[in-house]
């Protein structure tokens, strides 16, 4: 199996350190404009369905030519066929990592060895795909339930708000995920069994919260007069059988190759489906399939997830940055940073490289990564981007078409966005003291045309390839979760001394914590 060499081993990183020393530290994106007139166009790319502008990042060609160096010397090429080749890159759960394959056309020339899985992706495609458009035309069903949490909950949240514009009237779509019960409460207390479809989403149909919340809404359902659960409650898993166990027959299958938060394009994305429908579903995945394509064969100088994964790097290893911030400059895109945490951070915040052997002190991996859309959070937090002790990294995603005629918005939305961009690589230094803005913060602009299943199939799948970019070059597994599984145990122990009130063994913090928290305080 390809493995990636450790970056941090590579020739090419005491190089880009030197470089860092020399340039890097002191570098001023201002000047490197006025040194190059050509920079704008060396620092932005074109890839399907997203244009990027990079060029306001702290970055020279030199730079950018070393990091390109590395990725070689860490064999990042190899990582990536052997990825789509279906290879067990997933090394520590045996598993292929094929996400890539959901969204292949059903005659794409993919290898021998995942073309029995091509077939059975497309024949669950298509059967889920016909079983949408049979939802959709029952008028009876005016609500759709999610139930699902991580995966099987923000891709499909985020993309059926994203891509509200591409709707059909009639349905509206309800997302479970929290064991709080308020939250499923709250969407019950409006609905009517007869008119209510559940979708129970869990990959593993153990994870405990989903599980709580679709026993409870079964009960309701019920409780409700309901009679007919297999006309109301389809399952999205891999474990068809625990869901037959639970009583569902409507059951829409994957594979363990499927990633939780890789999983929107596969059965759990029938709730885009029902939303969009079958044509606007496939057009999402071809949007995916483009930029898989492009990832896969574009030269990595003129390759934007690798563009992007590797001045990721630059920033988390060299310059030291922990935070990365997204702003989406459409409200459809509420959820997208959300979505994009899960993904990078879930995948990427490993402390042990894929043998296992801790990385060494100082190789950072996954930053943290939040946001809000525009404007909003230039009325909130935008001061401490502009003004605040720490160099924060903030990525702009800007759309050109409205959804929509309201006069004069989206040009002052989009008039934001770029002044915000421009204020905070410019800054101002003649105002003194506190009206001083020290400027040559840096930020990445990415426009799409228009907001559409393709455009926002093509910029999610850019950042899964940015996130594997990054995660190669560390030499991580960016496959895996184990960081999730000590709170799960945990929480399992404590459930019961909460009526109990046995502390035995316990911290004392957490001991002190129960005596408040428990039926016993
Ligand atoms: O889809 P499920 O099996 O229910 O898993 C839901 C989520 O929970 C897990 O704990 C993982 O951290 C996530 O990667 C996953 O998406």
């Amino acid at each position: 199996m390809a493995m990636t060499l450790r970056c941090d081993r590579a020739p090419a990183w005491a190089q880009l350190q030197a470089a860092f020393e020399t340039a890097g530290r002191q570098f001023d994106v201002r000047h490197a404009f006025v040194d190059d007139a050509g920079r704008f166009e060396r620092f932005s790319q074109e890839a399907p369905h997203v244009f990027a502008d990079l060029s306001k990042n702290l970055i020279d060609a030199r730079t950018e030519e070393l990091l390109l160096a590395l990725a070689r010397e860490c064999g990042l090429e190899a990582h990536r066929d052997a990825m789509f080749a279906g290879e067990h890159i997933n090394n520590t759960e045996d598993r292929a990592v094929l996400h890539t394959l959901l969204r292949a056309p059903a005659d794409a020339a993919v290898g021998k060895k995942v073309a029995g899985e091509l077939r059975d992706v497309h024949a669950t495609l298509d059967a889920m795909l016909a079983y949408a458009e049979k939802v959709r035309a029952d008028h009876t069903i005016t609500d759709v339930v999610n139930i699902g949490i991580g995966g099987s909950d923000l891709g499909p949240q985020m993309a059926v708000l994203a891509l509200a514009e591409f709707a059909a009237p009639g349905k509206r779509f309800h997302f479970v995920s929290n064991v709080d019960g308020h939250e499923l409460a709250g969407v019950l207390r409006d609905l009517a069994p007869e008119h209510t479809l559940f979708l129970i989403a869990s990959k593993t149909f153990t994870t405990a919260e989903t599980m709580a919340n679709a026993l409870s809404a079964r009960r309701w359902y019920e409780q409700s007069g309901g009679t007919d659960i297999a006309g109301h409650f389809a399952a999205l898993t891999t474990n068809v059988e625990a869901a037959r166990q639970f009583g569902i027959d409507t059951t829409f299958g994957f594979w363990d190759w499927v990633g939780g938060r890789y999983s929107l394009w596969s059965a759990i994305g029938l709730p885009i489906a029902l939303a969009i429908g079958a044509e606007g579903f496939r057009r999402l995945l071809a949007g995916a399939h483009a930029m898989d394509e492009h990832f896969r064969t574009a030269p990595l100088e003129q390759n934007l997830p690798v563009r992007l994964g590797l001045l990721d790097v630059w920033y988390r290893n060299f310059h030291k940055f922990t935070s990365r911030g997204i702003a989406p400059y459409h409200s459809a895109l509420k959820r997208l940073p959300a979505y994009l945490q899960q993904l990078e951070m879930e995948s990427n915040g490993k402390q042990v490289d894929a043998s296992g052997a801790p990385l060494p002190a100082g190789l950072g991996t996954s930053p943290v990564l939040w946001g809000e859309p525009g404007t909003n959070g230039q009325h909130a937090y935008f001061q401490m981007l502009h003004q605040g002790t720490d160099v924060i990294p903030l990525e702009f995603v800007a759309v050109r078409d409205a959804a929509h005629d309201l006069d004069g918005h989206h040009p002052k939305l989009l008039a934001n966005a770029l002044a915000q961009a421009q204020a905070l690589m410019v800054g101002k230094l003649d105002a003194g003291g506190h009206k001083n803005f020290p400027g040559n913060r840096p930020s990445t602009f990415f426009v799409f045309e228009k907001l559409t299943p393709e455009s926002l199939g093509a910029f999610l799948a850019l950042y899964e390839h940015r996130v594997f970019t990054s995660g190669a070059l560390w030499g991580i597994n960016s496959f895996d979760q184990w960081g999730v599984e000590l709170g799960k145990v945990l929480a399992k122990d404590i459930e019961p001394r909460l009526a109990s009130g046995d502390i035995m063994g316990l911290d004392a913090s957490t001991a002190g914590l129960l005596k408040r928290l428990g039926t016993q305080a």
